[in-house]
């Protein structure tokens, strides 16, 4: 026989053998809804605000795997802790990358840390993002939280010039001075005016909300069937100048770039000190490897990672601490045992606050703040109890059903209930509660993701949520504003990966006479502190 025609009929056999043995795999995909021909699942999901309630429906229907087809395209729901934990961190080398989204590569997902596909040019930038954001580091930046845990909660008393969530944004900016040098990055506030026909809006006047507005850019455009072009991939050799979420994103993408490029070069030519990310990068082997675009986007992404989801879960302690003000006392009667009422609470409190420990981890368990975090992608066929997971598969990790799973949270998971946390401490103990030994060392929640692509700066976040919530509760009464009219407190879109917070409006209050003049005298100290480094 002749060796050419042999090695074709041998190549069409293992072809074959392979493509059956694939197909009959395929057999054993997870559970999931039935969908119609063609279409798959797409009708169920698409158009649907907050998927993370269906999915968590769906979870009670065919367990911790939910397997979609959306129009062909293979999609996993991941909905137990369990199946995270074995999938994405003890089999991390192949559950890394996240699948790729044409809308979003069009604004520039592979040059941003969280919706970079996995590969040099991300583990170059996630490496430097390590580097200064890793545990031991991020003590660095409590004398700084601190300040802007008082900033914050002499805002929320006095200022009546910025919305609550501008006030709440504003804290969250520490990030913004660990990462660009300096607290503000704004500008003189003006109206503008909002162009109906653009996807992203970048106030000039406001770069905290053009951070935040980038995110959502990106999470938006993340979500299960936004875009057509996601299900017909044929539809992206359609010229620019005939559709208009082409030509938005394309232009999305150089005023990104074009925004972390001016952040990055003021912040290099101005931090004197040297002691930002930004000089940190501009200056040291730490950026070997990283291009000058590169850096900006690492420090831009960063930010906008961090801001959204920090300023999210605070307005959602707030919210909670509205409706829940026997929880609000019982911290208040703890912050007054331990720091007292001469001083405001420091990162030394930590250990001796378990009550407010425990609420910062019930806050972040009972809304995360992405409830379906950004897709990965099975780099290879896997298995996982006996199913069949194809490579290609897109994961969505279902946060929300994790932090929500009654066999380990007990039946009120939709309660927000602190004490979960907490046990009685033993006798002779100056605290009546202690955190359980098994949440010690441990989040409690799933809220920063998982394995290699976790949160990398879960550390700074914790931190900066501890001590704004300990601060605002042992200065302020926050109390229910029946009579004021309700504040949207989110502007994003309706359909995206991030938690929406709900209108609210509510009341501050000193909640003792010394807590205002401390908090007024410690606000000066910061600002002139701030004033005198100029
Ligand atoms: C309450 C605050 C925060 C929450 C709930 C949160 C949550 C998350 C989640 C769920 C992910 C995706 C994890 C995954 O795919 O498994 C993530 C990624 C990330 N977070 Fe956070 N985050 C917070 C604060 C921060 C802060 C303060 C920073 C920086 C200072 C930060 C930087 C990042 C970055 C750079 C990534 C991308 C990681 C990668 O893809 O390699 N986050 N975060």
């Amino acid at each position: 026989m002749n060796p050419l025609l042999l090695g074709l009929a041998v190549l069409f056999f293992i072809l074959f053998i392979r493509l059956y043995s694939r197909d009959s795999n395929r057999k054993l995909l997870p559970p999931g809804p039935t969908g119609v021909p063609i279409l798959g699942n797409l009708p169920q999901v698409v158009g649907v605000s907050q998927l993370w309630h269906l999915f968590d429906k769906w979870k009670y229907e065919y367990g911790s795997l939910t397997f979609l087809n959306l129009a062909g395209k293979d999609v996993m729901v991941l909905n137990s802790k369990a199946a995270a934990t074995e999938l994405l961190e003890r089999r991390s080398a192949i559950y890394s990358d996240r699948p790729r989204s044409i809308v979003a590569n069009h604004i520039g997902a592979q040059m941003a840390i969280p919706f970079a596909g996995y590969g040099k040019s991300w583990q170059n930038m996630r490496r430097a993002a390590h580097e200064v954001l890793n545990a031991r580091v991020s003590t660095q930046y409590q004398p700084v939280q601190i300040e802007e845990a008082i900033i914050l909660a002499h805002g929320l008393l006095y200022d009546e010039s910025s919305t609550l969530l501008e006030k709440i944004n504003g804290s969250a900016s520490t990030v913004i001075s660990v990462v660009y040098g300096k607290r503000s990055l704004s500008s003189e506030k003006k109206e503008e005016v909002l162009d109906p026909d653009e996807d992203l809006h970048l106030p000039e006047s406001d770069p905290l909300q053009s951070l935040c507005n980038i995110g959502h850019r990106f999470t938006s455009s993340l979500y299960p069937g936004a875009y057509l072009v996601e299900v017909l991939p044929i539809l992206d050799y359609v010229p620019a100048k005939l559709v208009r979420w082409k030509r938005n994103a394309t232009q999305d993408f150089h005023r990104i770039s074009e925004t972390f490029h001016k952040f990055y070069e003021d912040a290099v030519q101005n931090d004197q000190q040297r002691n930002s990310l930004c000089a940190t990068l501009a200056d040291t082997k730490l950026a070997n490897g990283l291009t000058h675009a590169e850096k900006a986007w690492v420090t831009g992404s960063i930010s906008v990672a961090a801001l959204e989801t920090t300023s999210t879960t605070l307005s959602f302690f707030i919210y909670a601490m509205i409706q829940h003000p026997h929880v609000q006392q019982q911290a208040q009667m703890e912050l007054d045992r331990v720091v007292g009422r001469t001083r405001s609470p420091n990162f030394t409190d930590m250990a001796y606050l378990p009550y407010m420990r425990a609420i910062v981890k019930e806050v972040l368990r009972w809304q995360p703040a992405i409830p379906l975090v950004v897709p990965r992608m099975a780099m290879e066929d896997d298995w996982y109890e006996g199913h069949f997971i194809p490579k290609g598969t897109a994961l969505i990790l279902n946060l929300w059903s994790m932090n929500r799973d009654r066999d380990v949270y007990g039946p009120d998971v939709d309660q927000f209930r602190p004490e979960r946390f907490l046990q009685e401490s033993e006798k002779g103990s100056d605290s009546s509660y202690m955190i359980r030994p098994e949440y010690e060392n441990e989040d409690g929640h799933c809220s920063f993701g998982f394995g290699r692509r976790g949160c990398v700066g879960k550390y700074v976040a914790d931190n900066a949520l501890f001590i704004d919530m300990a601060t605002i509760l042992w200065a302020l009464r926050i109390e229910p504003a029946p009579s004021k009219p309700k504040i949207p407190t989110k502007r994003g879109p309706t359909k995206d990966l991030v938690n929406p917070i709900p209108d609210f409006e509510c009341n501050f209050l000193p909640r003792f006479a010394e807590a205002e003049t401390i908090l007024q005298s410690l606000q000066d100290d910061v600002m002139q502190g701030r004033s005198s480094e100029v």
